[in-house]
């Protein structure tokens, strides 16, 4: 058996409601791992799971060679060598900094126990915040507590269960990258549970979409964006135009243009998902040309997002770099990627 974090078949239940279904992953050893998927899917039963704050009642759950449960036996939370830290900090108001992540490490004599604080507070960046109190703490500065605390007694594993979103965007993008970095050098084989797909890409070595408890993919950010497996990773991962078409003679039409499969029978019933940046933007060139009127453009950074009505009716939105991105006219041709193109039987 691998090290790191093994769930295997993995299903569970709160009365006749089951909430994950069958479920198995890996994470090994340094790997950062996100459980993504809309809320109410299963993400934090499983974690929960995987930390054994929840009896496992279907399935198996090991860490490195052993296994910490399966219906019937399990190894508390405590000796699961498991790091945990929540959204909501949960640090001791009434302790310092210093006492707060020494709490955990009560087996520790004096001595180690104060070294222990003091390279967990350092790998975060606070080691002046020892004595301080967490009323006296930015929501930011008492995350990073949050995250020491979990990493003094060194675990093997991390579970982190949205552990940024109580924070403004500034601190957000500060503690994911410091959180991104603490984990890496340490080693720790993580699982991050998060609703926002920009947060997992950001993250995650690895990205397993669920929905309605089940894993509908699981795999590296650029396979789940470039290579989704089915409509909801499609577009759960990141916005689409979608479009209804019939495959005639191996050719798919779609009102942004035409593409080719053989993948699809004749006379199937299809849909055509296509990520923004999958339809270019330029000059007419002849009079043949897919038309479509600018109704605004947005700029996100390095892109702009460009909404537009087709000509022929329909509203779409194309994402285009912003050195490309024609600003100044009223009416654009259109042109499709068909490495951006999704097709998936009607349902
Ligand atoms: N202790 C519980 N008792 C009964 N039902 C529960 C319990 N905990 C979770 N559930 C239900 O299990 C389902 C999955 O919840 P879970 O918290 O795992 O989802 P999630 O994907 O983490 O969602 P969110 O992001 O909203 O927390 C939900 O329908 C939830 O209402």
């Amino acid at each position: 058996m691998p090290d790191g974090l093994r769930m295997s078949n993995v299903s569970h239940e709160f009365g006749s409601n089951r909430v994950l279904n069958d479920i198995s992953f890996d994470v090994a050893p340094g790997e950062i791992v996100c459980l993504l998927g809309p809320s109410g899917c299963g993400k934090t039963t499983a974690l929960r799971l995987a930390a054994g704050l929840e009896k496992l009642q279907f399935g198996q759950i090991a860490i490195d060679d052993q296994i910490v449960a399966h219906p019937g036996d399990y190894v508390e939370p405590e000796k699961r060598g498991v790091g945990m830290v929540f959204q909501d900090y949960a640090l001791f108001p009434h302790l310092t900094v210093a006492k707060n992540i020494g709490f955990g490490l009560k087996h520790f004599s004096d001595a180690q126990r104060r070294e222990a604080v003091e390279r967990a507070l350092t790998q975060v960046g606070m080691s002046e915040y020892l004595d301080a109190y967490p009323h006296e703490l930015s929501g930011g500065q008492q995350q990073r507590i949050a995250l020491a605390r979990a990493l003094a007694p060194t675990p093997q594993i991390m579970l982190l269960d949205e552990p940024f979103s109580g924070l403004d965007v500034a601190r957000r993008a500060d503690l994911r990258d410091t959180t991104l970095h603490v984990l890496k050098n340490a080693g720790i084989a993580t699982i991050m549970v998060t609703h926002d797909p920009q947060e997992a890409m950001y993250m995650g070595d690895r990205i397993i979409v669920m929905n309605e408890g089940q894993v509908m993919q699981d795999g590296t950010p650029e396979s789940l964006y470039f290579q989704p497996e089915n409509r909801f990773v499609a577009s759960f991962f990141g916005e689409v135009n979608q479009f209804a078409s019939t495959v005639r003679n191996g050719i798919i039409e779609t009102p942004v243009g035409q593409i080719t499969t053989d993948e699809f029978a004749d006379g199937t019933e299809v849909d055509v998902l296509v990520r923004p940046e999958g339809l270019h933007v330029g000059d007419s060139v002849n009079g043949h040309d897919i038309m479509a009127n600018v109704d605004a453009v947005r700029a996100l950074g390095e892109v702009n997002l460009m909404h537009l009505t087709l000509e022929k009716g329909g509203h779409i939105h194309a994402r285009v770099p912003r050195r490309f991105s024609t600003l100044n006219q009223n009416s654009v041709a259109i042109t499709l990627d068909p490495e951006m193109t999704f097709v998936f039987p009607m349902s």
